[in-house]
Parts: C-alpha cells; sequence; structure tokens
C-alpha cells in the first residue's frame, strides 16, 4: 500500500489506530479488458495472421492502480461518470473480473445485492422466491420461514403466483431486492439498486440498506443519484478514468465531482 510497506493482507488482518476493523484492502488494483475491436475477417497465415489479429485486439485499461481500505461498518458510495470503472471495481470486489495486476483482499466474501440472473421471467413471483433464495444459499426451510416477509417487503401480495413476466419493471424489482435484501450479508455491493422503483420504494429500500450496515455489514453503492449517496452512505470513493480521484466525506467529494460537471 501506498502509506506502508506492508501487504494488503497485512492491512487487513490489523485493526486500525482508532479501532476499527479492516474487512476490504484493495491495493494497487489494475484492471485491464482485451476488446476484439471486429472489423474485416482476418486473412493469412503464420506471423502475418499473428500480426494483423493482432491489431484487432485493444486493451482497455479499466482501473489504474486505485488503492483504498473499507472497514466494518462502513457504507461506501462509489461515484464517478460513465465508464469510469464502477462496475468493474465491484465486479473486481466479488471476483467476477480477476485483477491483471494488484490484488484485493477481504475478511468474507463480498456479496452483489442481485439475484436477477437466477430468477425465471415465466415462473411466477413465487417460485422465484424459492429459486432466488436458493441462489443466496438459503435452504428450503429457510425460505419457507423468509416467504411472507419477502412478499410483504415486495407487496406483491395480490400478485405473487402471477408469473413475473407480467409484472411492471418496478414490480419486479421490488421482488429482487426483497429476495436480496433478506438475506444479512457481511459486506454487501449494491449497483443502482436504489435507482429503481418508485419514490417511496426506493426509500424503503434506503432504510433496509441502513438496516444491514448497523447489523455489522459494510455497504458499496454504485450510484449516479448524488441524493442517495448523500443520504446512505458515509464515505464516498470517486473513480474517474480508472483513478481513484477522491476518497473521503460524503459531502466534500461529491461537491468536488459535481464542480467537475458544471
Ligand atoms: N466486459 C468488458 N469488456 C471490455 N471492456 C469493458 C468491459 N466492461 C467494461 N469495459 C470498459 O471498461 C471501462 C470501465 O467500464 P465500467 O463499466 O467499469 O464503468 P462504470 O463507471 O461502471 O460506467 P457506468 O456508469 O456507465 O455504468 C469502460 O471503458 C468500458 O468500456
Amino acid at each position: 500500500m501506498a502509506e506502508s510497506t506492508k501487504t494488503g493482507e497485512e492491512v487487513l488482518n490489523e485493526t486500525a489506530a482508532d479501532g476499527r476493523k479492516p474487512v476490504v484492502v484493495v491495493d494497487s488494483l489494475h484492471v485491464k479488458y482485451q476488446v476484439h475491436a471486429g472489423g474485416r475477417p482476418v486473412k493469412g497465415t503464420g506471423r502475418a495472421l499473428l500480426n494483423r489479429a493482432g491489431r484487432g485486439i485493444r486493451t482497455v485499461h479499466a482501473l489504474k492502480g486505485v488503492s483504498f481500505t473499507a472497514y466494518e461498518n462502513e457504507s461506501i458510495g462509489i461515484i464517478g461518470s460513465n465508464g469510469s470503472g464502477k462496475s468493474t471495481l465491484m465486479r473486481a470486489l466479488v471476483g467476477l473480473t480477476p485483477p491483471s495486476d494488484g490484488a484485493v483482499y477481504a475478511s468474507s466474501r463480498p456479496n452483489l445485492l442481485g439475484v436477477g440472473a437466477a430468477l425465471i421471467p415465466d415462473l411466477s413471483g413465487e417460485k422465484n422466491i424459492q429459486l432466488g433464495g436458493l441462489a443466496l444459499g438459503f435452504s428450503k426451510q429457510e425460505i419457507g420461514r423468509l416467504r411472507d416477509d419477502i412478499v410483504e417487503f415486495a407487496e406483491l401480495e395480490d400478485f405473487i403466483d402471477l408469473p413475473m413476466r407480467t409484472y411492471s419493471s418496478g414490480m419486479q424489482a421490488r421482488l429482487k431486492f426483497a429476495i436480496a435484501a433478506s438475506k444479512q450479508h457481511e459486506i454487501l455491493i449494491v449497483d443502482e439498486a436504489l435507482a429503481v422503483g418508485d419514490q417511496r420504494f426506493r426509500q424503503r429500500s434506503e432504510a433496509r440498506i441502513r438496516e444491514i450496515r448497523e447489523n455489522a455489514g459494510t455497504v458499496f453503492l454504485v450510484s449516479h443519484s448524488m441524493k442517495s449517496v448523500l443520504d446512505t452512505c458515509s464515505r464516498v470513493i470517486w473513480i474517474n478514468k480508472g483513478e481513484l480521484m477522491m476518497d473521503g466525506d460524503p459531502r466534500e467529494v461529491v461537491d468536488a465531482y459535481k464542480e467537475t460537471k458544471k
């Protein structure tokens, strides 16, 4: 890490001077994507083919040496313009995108708040609660116990037997959020989840996020809504073109970010 010669692993295992416990250490993280630029089909053989094929591959350096330490109970907003690397950072935290250099250390496995991929639109809300619950690692009995709370939180009592594809996008979002939030995560990543649903549901999901946070969790919130970030986060990290621009007090970081947008 920049501030010392300690390894990320050592930082993770050390309580900070003020008693806070580190849960995630991001240590000089680089992520590069290899993108096929497309275009004309490659012709030729041997070295000529390799040279020409090589020209079609572009490298996108999406994260350029990002470092920070996240502590227990923090709620960290991740902000930045489109394409700045926020989602890449979150995908690297959960292990979906491998670092090309540097590393991520975590005290327990970070989870992405989302069960979208596990759900099937043709099945009823009821069946999807079971599917989503299984995807979160719950047993059938546990899902049975959580079922009523999920339906109630999603406010889908009258629709729970209908196929999910008949739901409005707001209803689908509520169901997905209610399933995902039924689990107490230690390290939770929320990508724009608060931007879905209507104003009232957004407030309830913010309250639920706060509850998760209060129960000794650490939350990362990726959002384009500065209001959501200011309402929910205790710290904000601003990423710009793959680099960490600022990390600190939400108001100060959001103001500095907004200044560049003028
Ligand atoms: N799977 C991928 N393959 C190739 N390039 C990618 C891939 N995912 C992201 N990128 C590139 O990496 C850079 C960072 O993208 P990323 O999605 O992390 O940004 P973001 O800050 O989350 O953007 P947004 O706010 O628009 O969601 C962009 O240049 C993007 O084109």
